[in-house]
């Protein structure tokens, strides 16, 4: 796989020439949320200034052209994960919300007491804390495969847990904290021959790696834009077109119907039945074009670019002999690394990084209960992307080298 250029890369992101702390940002942060290369940015302000209007059934030129933009957004974002077109990819503000729309709009119909929901241990509060409080509305039983000692899923377990009982499995594809890359297609073979759905939290691998959700064989998968050099407020829920027909909407009002009478209401085709309300246009707009920016670089060439910085910041941090990096080993990893210095609280050690530009983050990651699996209350954690270099790794390490003569 050919490297990246990435001294053109970082051209398309002014904001990696700012300044932090009287040396440059080193911006290791991308896991939480990506920067947006100068394209995207255009795109939006270019929808404000040129054709900015409401969307679906207009007349005039301006919303024709909005509505045409709008619509094809999706079918670049179906065409990117692989989905057979736009019918199966529903635009959300998130990941969160579209965990949150399936487990509403299906679960709250199709879950009752004695069903049960399959996750993990190292599932995002946006699916554990969802999936839990779904069960618990309605009698269902939630249950979590566990990791093993080098945060691999148990797949042994795995196949124990998924039961005729089981209705869905809700599994991360990779995880924000451990780095880890699940078997999502073995674990969908094992939802099917148990009839139960399968949903793939693909947060940390769609901005990140090549997916293909046919290839997958999930029944839903969702992602957020600003993690893949999109805008916040963008992203989205892809299902298997069979799965969103049979599902009822759970968010009411204009775009979503086409016939409301005071008795009832028919509703709209996919993807439009579950966008409710004026959409955020220009974000979905801006979500096309940086899954276009990403196609022009390779999503190949940008996961091997990541992994490569990620067991070079695995091999560097251990080194130091009293850094602990959680997960798998450096080189069967995606593009992140959680860690903790002996002795000195993930947020001291962030702040003292920050003191010399570098941008890291450091709590729970929104994965609570797994840090109380790993024993810890919270980690440092750095993530990358395809404009980081090896000697913002050095950087990294280097404060972190700094950290420790504080703390010594
Ligand atoms: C695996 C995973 N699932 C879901 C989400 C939720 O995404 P959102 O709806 O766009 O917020 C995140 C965001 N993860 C992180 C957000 O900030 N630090 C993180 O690690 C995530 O990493």
């Amino acid at each position: 796989v050919e490297p990246l250029d990435v001294d053109r890369i970082r051209e398309d992101f002014p904001i990696l020439d700012r300044e932090v702390n009287g040396g440059p940002l080193v911006y290791l942060d991308n896991a939480a949320t990506s920067q947006t290369p100068t394209r995207v940015v255009e795109s939006i302000s270019d929808y404000y200034y040129r054709y900015n209007a409401n969307v679906h059934r207009g007349i005039h030129q301006l919303s024709q052209e909005a509505s045409i933009a709008y619509e094809e957004a999706h079918d670049t974002v179906a065409e990117f994960i692989g989905a057979d077109g736009r019918e199966e990819v529903v635009f959300t503000k998130n990941t969160t919300e579209a965990m949150n729309l399936v487990a509403y709009a299906w679960g709250l119909n199709e879950l009752g007491p004695g069903d049960e929901v399959v996750t993990t241990e190292m599932e995002h509060h946006a699916s554990l804390v969802t999936w839990q409080q779904i069960c618990k509305r309605t009698g269902a039983e939630c249950k979590y495969v566990p990791i093993t000692e080098d945060g691999y899923l148990d797949m042994d377990a795995a196949a124990e847990l998924i039961t005729d009982d089981t209705e869905m499995v809700s599994v991360v594809h990779a995880s924000n904290t451990l780095g880890t890359v699940n078997p999502v297609r073995e674990l969908a073979d094992i939802a099917h021959d148990h009839d139960a759905l399968i949903f793939a939290d693909a947060a940390q691998s769609v901005p990140n790696r090549p997916v293909d959700v046919k290839a997958l064989d999930v029944d839903f998968l969702a992602f957020s834009g600003h993690k893949m050099c999109g805008p916040t407020g963008s992203g989205a829920l892809y299902g298997k077109e069979h799965v969103l027909e049979a599902m009822e909407p759970y968010l009411y009002g204009g775009d979503m119907i086409v016939k409301v009478t005071f008795e009832d209401s028919q509703w709209n085709e996919l993807p439009w039945k579950f966008e409710a309300g004026t959409p955020s246009i220009s974000e979905g707009i801006a979500l096309a074009e940086a899954c276009e920016y990403l196609d022009d670089i390779g999503m190949e060439r940008i996961q091997r670019h990541e992994e490569q910085l990620a067991e070079y910041a695995y091999d560097r941090l251990t080194e130091l002999g009293d850094v602990e990096v959680y997960g798998p080993p450096g080189d069967d990893r995606s593009g992140l690394v959680a860690f903790n210095l002996d002795g000195v609280h993930a947020h001291d050690l962030a702040s003292i990084v920050n003191d010399y530009g570098v941008a890291i983050r450091a709590g729970d990651h929104c994965t609570q209960p797994l840090h109380d699996v790993l024993g810890v209350g919270a980690s440092a954690r750095a993530s990358f992307y395809l404009y980081n270099t090896r000697e913002e790794v050095d950087a990294l390490v280097d404060a972190v080298d700094e950290a420790r003569s504080i703390f010594a």
